[in-house]
């Protein structure tokens, strides 16, 4: 049994932790960080907790967490965790950051992106991106970990594969996103009140969005050149799920059996992924709840461009699950402990 302390277990990322690590058999949770409840129940917070969780919020103090837990994860605002990140916090504890702090290894690119300055850049070498599924043996020697971005866990599981095969021209690549209010998190914004969102549907961060450079350096390592794309992302009326269309040009003629031969090879044995059949197309509905991710693709001999596509539930695989699923192999536990759960309907 290893403990664990969760930095914002307030906002949305945090308590979908507190939801996911109740149901794991080798984690307690011994610390629920938060800014605005201090010494309030934490079950007073989120009241789906009440009577499962006995324990009231504690403040954001990483040094002295680090000192009662295996792991500590941050799911807070950008920079909070580059800023509080040092050795001795480092030598005592594992990090599972949700954050973008340590994601991008140019920390020109994070800080032109985020617009922030990075306070601990001697750290972002060391730190290992956290897609469960690309780089496992990495994870399982990380104490720094960055865990994806719900849009970039999406857009590069769905494309992976054929970046990597190089059967796609990367230069072509344009990926459309849309994605549920609950990626925005709890904190109250305008954009996201419910007359804003409901019956809505708005692009936002057109050209501009800060997945772009992670989709891209991530991307890139995996086609084994520089990748410049398009990406889009929309804010659509509903609470959870990303799905993620996105469209390249074939570098060579290719039949469908030849694409879902390279799916398979990555992904027949992944627990988590789900190459769909042919013809059936992701749908967020499929997956919430759970850390699956649903993907397929079609051909269009017309355009000799390919669309592929895939869902997430973003609190879950694009967030929580996957934070949990590195956890899992940072310890030596099942990769799928604690996150058997099986997707909602309706
Ligand atoms: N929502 C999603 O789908 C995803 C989110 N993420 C990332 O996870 C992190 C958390 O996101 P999310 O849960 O959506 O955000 P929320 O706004 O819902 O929650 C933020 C949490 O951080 C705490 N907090 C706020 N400001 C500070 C601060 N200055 N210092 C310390 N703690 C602070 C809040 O505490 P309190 O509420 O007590 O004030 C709250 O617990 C972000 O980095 C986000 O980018 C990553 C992937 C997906
Ligand atoms: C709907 C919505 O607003 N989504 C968030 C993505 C949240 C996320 O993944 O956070 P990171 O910044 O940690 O990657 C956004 O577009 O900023």
């Amino acid at each position: 049994m290893i403990k664990a302390g969760i930095i914002g277990a307030t906002g949305y990322a945090g308590a979908e932790l507190v939801r996911i690590l109740n149901g794991h058999k080798e984690v307690e949770i011994v610390w629920y960080g938060s800014r605005s409840y201090v010494d309030q129940n934490y079950a007073d917070v989120y009241r789906n907790m009440f009577q499962i969780v006995d324990a009231k919020c504690m403040d954001d103090n990483m040094e002295a967490l680090a000192d009662q837990v295996d792991v500590i994860f941050t799911a807070t605002p950008q920079g909070f965790c580059a800023s509080m990140m040092n050795d001795a916090i480092l030598s005592k504890a594992k990090i599972i950051d949700l954050s973008a702090d340590y994601r991008i290894k140019d920390v020109a690119v994070y800080e032109k992106w985020y617009g922030i300055k990075h306070e601990s850049p001697q750290y972002i070498e060391e730190a290992v991106y956290g897609l469960s599924e690309v780089n496992r043996e990495m994870i399982k020697h990380a104490r720094l970990l960055a865990n994806p971005g719900c849009y970039t866990t999406c857009s590069i599981l769905t494309a992976y594969p054929l970046a990597k095969e190089g059967v796609i021209d990367m230069s072509t690549l344009i990926i459309d996103a849309k994605s549920g209010t609950s990626g925005a998190g709890r904190g109250a914004k305008l954009p996201n009140l419910y007359c804003e969102v409901n019956e809505n549907i708005k692009a936002y961060g057109v050209a501009s969005h800060r997945h772009t450079p992670e989709i891209e350096e991530q991307l890139g390592i995996a086609a084994g050149e520089p990748v410049t794309l398009n990406f889009t992302p929309h804010l659509i009326p509903m609470n959870r799920g990303i799905l993620a269309t996105e469209y390249a040009t074939l570098k060579k003629q290719v039949t469908y059996e030849e694409v879902k031969a390279i799916y398979d090879q990555y992904y027949q044995k992944e627990t988590f992924v789900r190459v769909l059949e042919k013809g059936v197309f992701p749908e967020t509905k499929w997956v919430e709840g759970s850390n699956y991710v649903d993907i397929n693709f079609q051909i269009d001999p017309r355009t000799n461009r390919i669309i592929m596509m895939g869902a997430i539930d973003n609190l879950v695989k694009g967030a929580a699950g996957q934070a949990v699923q590195n956890m899992n192999l940072m310890f030596g536990f099942s990769e799928n402990e604690g996150l058997n759960m099986v997707p909602m309907f309706p």
